[in-house]
This record gives structure tokens, sequence and C-alpha cells, in this order.
């Protein structure tokens, strides 16, 4: 490592990638269909035995790290800045949970809105441990963008993953509109909510920032704000390479690359 042919973990952090740019071994990076996205999960949990808890922690931990990259509590006029953390029906909601929990340990203070909650232990216990940090839940969504421009300096929409289909059912099409109204800016967590996972969505949300978990989906590929990271740092080589995901190399310890 460190010499000129064989760039170092900094060189890959400082880089600015897009698709079809070439990884280290001159490959490139893969961009996932929904298909794809869900035979790798599939494999995670049922090959390598992983565990729900475990993937999802590593992956909020990741969404909140490359938020509190971007958005660094020293870039806010107020402290401690308020973030609005809006959580979706399956697991990209459940990221959203620990995601909000781990920027409430970094000095962030969260507050969340969940208004479709699954009756599974696994979501109980993630409530229970954001209400035991004092993290509130607002029974309901701001109705209106300018009382959430107002109230917060950023929104992590944690709506849809890449199991999305369809046109979005209520309440998330309302909670969407008043996104897609919204100054302040929209962190989201693997796809942009209402988008669909391959195709995009021209009418929907923009988000400023998007952390894409394991490998980019189709999508990304349109996304235009000004932050793209990837995290999901746990994707074991065999599966890396069975999948061709090309993932560039994470510099050193960390736990979210940014690729754009
Ligand atoms: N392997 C990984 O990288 C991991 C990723 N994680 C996160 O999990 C999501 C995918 O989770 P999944 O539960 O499969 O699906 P979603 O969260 O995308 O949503 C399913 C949920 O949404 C409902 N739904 C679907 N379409 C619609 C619609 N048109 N309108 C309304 N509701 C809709 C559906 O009924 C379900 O209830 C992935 O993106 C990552 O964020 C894991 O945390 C860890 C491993
Ligand atoms: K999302």
């Amino acid at each position: 490592r460190g010499g000129p042919h064989c760039p170092g973990p900094a060189w890959w952090g400082a880089r600015q990638m897009h698709p079809g740019d070439s990884t280290m071994a001159g490959k490139t990076l893969k961009y996932l269909s929904q298909e794809e996205a869900q035979a790798v999960d599939e494999e995670l949990f049922n090959e390598y035995k992983f565990s729900v808890d475990q993937l999802m922690e590593l992956a909020g931990l990741s969404c909140a790290t490359a938020i509190a990259k971007a958005y660094p509590l020293s870039s806010f006029g107020s402290s401690p800045p308020a973030v609005l953390v809006i959580c979706g029906p399956g697991n990209n909601g459940g990221d959203g949970l620990v995601c909000a929990r781990h920027l409430k340990l970094f000095g962030y203070e969260p507050k969340i809105h969940y208004p479709k909650k699954p009756s599974k232990p696994l979501f109980d216990a993630l409530v229970t441990q954001c209400q035991k940090m004092d993290i509130p839940f607002l029974p309901e969504m701001p109705p209106e963008p300018m009382l959430i421009d107002e109230l917060y300096e950023l929104v992590i929409d944690a709506i849809f993953g890449f199991s999305f289909k369809g046109a979005v059912r209520e309440p998330f099409g309302a909670i969407l509109n008043v996104l897609s109204g919204l100054t302040v800016p929209i962190a989201s967590i693997d796809i942009p909510s209402g988008w669909d996972v391959e195709k995009g969505n021209p009418d929907g949300i923009q988000p400023d920032l998007l952390i894409s978990l394991t490998a980019p989906k189709k999508a990304a590929t349109l996304f235009k704000g000004r932050h793209h990271y990837l995290g999901g740092r746990f994707v074991p080589s065999a599966l890396q390479e069975k999948y061709q995901l090309n993932l560039p190399p994470y510099p050193a310890t960390d736990c979210v690359l940014q690729l754009q």
C-alpha cells in the first residue's frame, strides 16, 4: 500500500466515485438491481447466518457516521442540532431507529416519527432503546414543510429501502409530499424514499445526502445531492466476489466511504 500504483485508504476517501469508475482491481463498482439487493440480503441472513439486529446496528451506525461527517455539529447555528427522523414500516425504518440512537450519542437532538411500527420484538426493542435515551416519538407528522424548516436542521428519510414497490400508500404519500417542500436538507438511508429502486423518481424527493448500504442500488446513479456515502461494512469477501460488487476499500477502520 501507499505507492503510486497502489493507492492507500486516504486516496480512496478523497476520491469521487461515479458509475463506470474503476476500482483498485480495474473493475467497476456494481449498482444493484432490486432483485440483486434482495438476493445479497437473503444470503447474508440465510447462508452467512447474520441476524437482522447485527446488520441493522452496523447499517444504522454507518448512517449516523456519514451524517455526522457531512453535517458536523460545528456546522450548525443551534446546539444541539434538532434532527427529524422519519421511519417506515420495514428494515429501512429500523436502520432509522438505530441511526437516531447513534446521532443522540454523537450530540444531535433527534426526534422520531414512526407511524407504522410493526409488532415484532426487534422493533419493540429499538423503540424502547430510543425512549430510554430520551428520544421523543412524535405521534403526528408536522403538516407543513415550513414548520419542519423552522424546527429542524436536518431530516432523515428512513421510510423505504430496497423492498419498495409500486405507488406509495398512505400515510407515506402525505409524508413524502411534505418532504418534497422542505428547504432543510434530507439525508436518505439506502434509497431516496418514493424512488423506484432502479429507475428513481424525477418528481420525488431530492435528498442532499444518500448513504447506500452494502452496495449502491441502480437508482443511486440518478442521485443529484452533494454527499453520497457507502456504508454497511459487513459483506464477507466471498459474497462480494459472488455478486461482483467490486466495492472500493474502506479507509482504515472507517465504517463509511465517501463515493461523491
Ligand atoms: N443487506 C443490507 O444491506 C441490509 C439492509 N438493511 C436495510 O433494510 C432495507 C430493506 O428492508 P425491507 O424490510 O426488506 O424493506 P423496506 O424497508 O424497503 O420496506 C418494506 C416495507 O415497506 C412497505 N412498502 C413497500 N412498498 C410500499 C409502497 N409502495 N407503499 C407503502 N408501503 C410500501 C412494505 O409493505 C414493507 O412493510 C434496506 O434498504 C436497508 O435499509 C438492514 O437493516 C440490514 C441489512
Ligand atoms: K430511505
